[in-house]
């Protein structure tokens, strides 16, 4: 059994475990800020990274979670021992609404990963590359014969940490490059789109106000598929401005700290106020940000929560759901306003999932309903947006007339379809 001291008082140095393909690899090491130190092999880009590192429980899914960009700027352990085995299928690939298939977006949005045992072959009917040949493409580390169990047991006793990979024959953990806080930054910014961009459904139902964060591909299809034309605007887009047009507002997924979409909580407050009866969805970040908005405040989990495993229970149900999720926050439900209650709750940690006006068509999850790759038990809730969103438009209080909406909205729009 190995101690895990502090760093200071003792470097744990851990040899690398064994692992396929190490003979053709350089070598490579994975430092945590004042904690242990790993000795394993680069399987991706010549370069030396820092970031958060954090660990996913998941089984499968490594291309769209390497791509969703609420990772941007982590490390990410994977604890499934062997990665890689199904290869990396191509993110040119496209479905009918000219969203990426693959992919969560179009690049790998990490900084480095850290597995086991990667597998350097690959068999997948969709496979273009390996996960190797991915990673260096893309410039993205990637360290293997990591005793990925000893770092996870670190990284639950101690919380989230920093850490850097760095690739080369000799490494001097004296010589530490200092480690990159990317909570310390608005990623937002990083990952949210530049300008606004629409998505026309066929046959289109309802017109859906989308505050791109970080936008997964996989939340955009399930709007567009459920008929819903979409203009997506980043996340600093003054929305207030244009709400009463729209038939619904959803609020979108994305990397770092809340707090620092200062001017989102702000837009999304006026906008509850001047537009009271207008349906919001959000999802993760979009749930933490609507949370702000009303009043209530966001905390740091001690390690966070990532996988696809993840028991949720439904408060107005009394149903249990099994969520995908990827949050190192979390809303405090301590402090939401009376106006909300709890939606759902984490079953392992009890933290808050979700809430829900008493009144007004306003919810927001902390997990993904929209789970890619799955699981899928709760896309109701995209339905539940929806019904919303019908009654809104049957009701009094929505006068929608798009009229040149759009082309006031988008004046060097990039329309897809
Ligand atoms: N997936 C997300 O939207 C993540 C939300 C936020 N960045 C967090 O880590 O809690």
């Amino acid at each position: 059994m190995f101690s895990l001291l502090s760093r200071s008082a003792q470097k744990h140095t851990f040899k690398a475990v064994r692992c396929s393909s190490t003979k053709t690899l350089d070598r490579a090491t994975l430092t945590i800020r004042d904690g242990p130190i790993f000795s394993g092999y680069s399987f991706g880009a010549d370069k030396n990274v820092s970031g958060e590192a954090v660990f996913t429980t998941s089984l499968v899914g490594y291309p769209e979670s390497m791509t969703d960009p609420s990772y941007k700027g982590q490390i990410i352990c994977f604890t499934q021992p062997l990665i890689g085995n199904y290869g990396v299928p191509s993110s040119r690939v496209k479905d009918q609404y000219h969203l990426l298939k693959y992919f969560e977006s179009p690049h790998i949005q990490c900084i480095g990963i850290v597995v086991s045992d990667v597998a350097m072959e690959y068999s997948h009917w969709t496979a273009v590359e390996s996960l190797s040949q991915w990673c260096k493409r893309e410039g993205v580390a990637a360290i293997t014969g990591v005793d990925t169990r000893a770092l996870v047991t670190y990284l639950r006793e101690q919380g989230s940490s920093l850490g850097g990979i760095s690739i080369g024959e000799t490494y001097d953990a004296d010589e530490d490059a200092a480690f990159e806080d990317p909570s310390a930054i608005n990623l937002v910014h990083k990952v949210s789109t530049k300008a606004p961009f629409h998505i026309e459904a066929e046959n289109a139902k309802s017109h859906v106000l989308v505050i791109d964060c970080g936008v997964k591909e996989n939340i955009m299809r399930n709007l567009v598929s459920r008929g819903a034309s979409i203009t997506v605007v980043p996340y600093n887009y003054p929305v207030q401005k244009i709400a009463q047009k729209f038939d619904g507002l959803f609020i979108t997924n994305g990397p770092g700290d809340p707090t620092h979409c200062s001017v989102t909580i702000h837009n999304l407050k006026q906008t509850m106020d001047e537009v009271p009866e207008l349906p919001i969805m959000g999802i993760c970040l979009g749930h933490q940000l609507l949370a702000l908005a009303s009043g209530a405040k966001t905390i740091k989990l001690k390690y966070g929560n990532r996988a696809h495993n993840i028991p949720t229970l439904d408060l107005t149900t009394g149903q249990c759901h099994i969520t995908s999720q990827n949050h190192g926050y979390a809303v405090d439900a301590s402090t939401l306003p009376a106006e909300f209650e709890q939606y759902f709750i984490n079953l392992n940690d009890q933290s808050n999932e979700g809430m829900i006006h008493k009144s007004r068509p306003i919810f927001s999850t902390q997990f993904h309903p929209e789970a890619k790759g799955g699981p899928h038990d709760t896309t109701f809730l995209f339905d539940k947006f929806f019904q919303y969103v019908k009654e809104y438009k049957g009701s009094d209080h929505h006068n929608l007339s798009t009229g040149d909406l759009l082309a006031d909205l988008l004046p060097n729009e990039r329309v897809l379809q």
